[in-house]
């Protein structure tokens, strides 16, 4: 039996009359960094919580390593949890902090020693380890708390937003040293946040939850390049995806026709999936704002631009669209030449739009995005 898998079937989750899990299937392989992502409300941490243990499960079956655990406790599950707030206890030396776990199991001081020094060796905590908590820094604290978690050699390790409590550079030092550690330990993590780029950046695959549902499941190119439906499509993605109402035309082998208020009619190269569907109906076009453009593309839509933000390695640009009750938001490389209050017209191509129906669901576009293709950095 290989450890570190778990097996979501089903699972749902009510208060009173109110279901907020509803209905989640999810297979995690050995050693596999997921990450639930979703606007607050959606569900990530009671679903990480039933997973724990920590919150009855209305219907269905978790699975940890091929056994069912839904009536089992917590410390029987084989699972570490790290919490946002560290939870340590201020009158104990890291150490101890550390050792808590094995304490409470009993283990020999031979055994809790040598877990306690080998974890404090993962984490760069070896010089603290006679330090209370109260003199550490935060990044520090939640690498004791994470060594809480190793020392008792879990299947899975469950992670509940783990660094929003630090400032934005320590976040982005901790986000390289758990993908470090998810490497050296080759453990299964579920990790919830609602920062995106923790995401995109950690995670194998994402889950992506909407009002207690799944809305898609991929690794983080294929949420980004093909998302399902606009609600993923709107979520993945800083600057965001850009949306303009359409009216479908009808379609062809080409793709799906469609009319840009103000712009012209244009053929997408979409499949359509329900081809009655399309002509007089409401449809989203998305572009992604690095494929927007000054001078080339076969759409143009005339802005004015209302900010425009300098960040060095490129510029984004918010603008209105003259006429029409939209906010367009652009990103250009080097110095933009657009300017806050100044009228321009902006481009983009057919081939680089995603086209989605009145509910909500992505037409399958017939050309991929090039860097899909690239190879996965595990
Ligand atoms: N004990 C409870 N009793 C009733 N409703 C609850 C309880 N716990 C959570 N909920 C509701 O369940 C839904 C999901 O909550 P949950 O905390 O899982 O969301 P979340 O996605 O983790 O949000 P956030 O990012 O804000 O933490 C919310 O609508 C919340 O109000």
């Amino acid at each position: 039996m290989t450890v570190g898998q778990l097996k979501l079937d089903n699972v749902k989750k009510s208060y009173g009359d109110v279901e907020v899990i509803q209905g989640v299937s999810l297979d995690v392989k050995h050693g596999e960094f997921i990450v639930f992502v979703g606007p607050s409300g959606c569900g990530k941490s009671t679903l990480l919580r039933m997973i724990a243990g920590l919150e009855e499960i209305t219907a269905g079956d978790v699975v940890i390593d091929d056994k069912i655990v839904n009536t089992l406790p917590p410390v029987k599950r084989g699972i570490a949890m790290v919490f946002q707030s560290y939870a340590l206890y201020p009158h104990m030396s890291v150490y101890e902090n550390i050792a808590f776990p094995l304490r409470v199991e009993k283990k020999s001081n031979e055994e809790v020693d040598e877990k306690v020094r080998k974890a404090a060796e993962i984490l760069h905590l070896t010089p603290r380890l006679n330090h209370r908590p109260g003199e550490l820094s935060g990044g520090q604290r939640q690498r004791v708390a994470i060594g809480r978690a190793i020392v008792r050699e879990p299947s899975v390790f469950l992670f509940d937003e783990p660094l929003s409590n630090l400032d934005a550079a320590l976040r982005a030092t901790m986000r390289v040293e758990l993908t470090k550690l998810h490497h050296d330990l080759d453990a299964t993590m579920i990790y919830v946040t609602h920062d995106q780029v923790e995401a995109m950046t950690m995670a194998d695959r994402i889950v992506v939850l909407d009002g207690g549902n799944i809305a898609q499941v991929g690794t983080p190119l294929e949420l980004y390049h093909k998302p399902d439906n606009l609600f993923v499509a709107g979520f993945i993605g800083n600057p965001k995806m850009n949306f303009i109402e359409v009216t479908g035309k009808g379609s062809d082998k080409d793709g799906v026709r469609v009319e840009v208020p103000n712009a012209g009619e244009f053929t997408l190269p979409v499949t359509p999936h329900d081809e009655d569907k399309i002509a007089g109906q409401k449809l989203t076009l998305g572009i992604r704002p690095e494929h927007t453009h000054l001078s080339e593309g076969d759409i143009a839509l005339n802005m004015t631009a209302n900010v425009v933000e300098r960040l060095g390695i490129h510029t984004v640009g918010y603008a209105n669209r003259d006429g029409v009750d939209e906010v367009f938001c652009t990103v250009q490389s080097g110095s933009a030449p657009i300017k806050a209050g100044a009228p321009f017209q902006l481009r983009f191509n057919a081939k680089d739009c995603h086209l989605f129906d009145a509910d909500g669901k992505v037409y399958e576009r017939k050309i991929e995005f090039k860097d899909l293709s690239l190879p996965d950095m595990n």
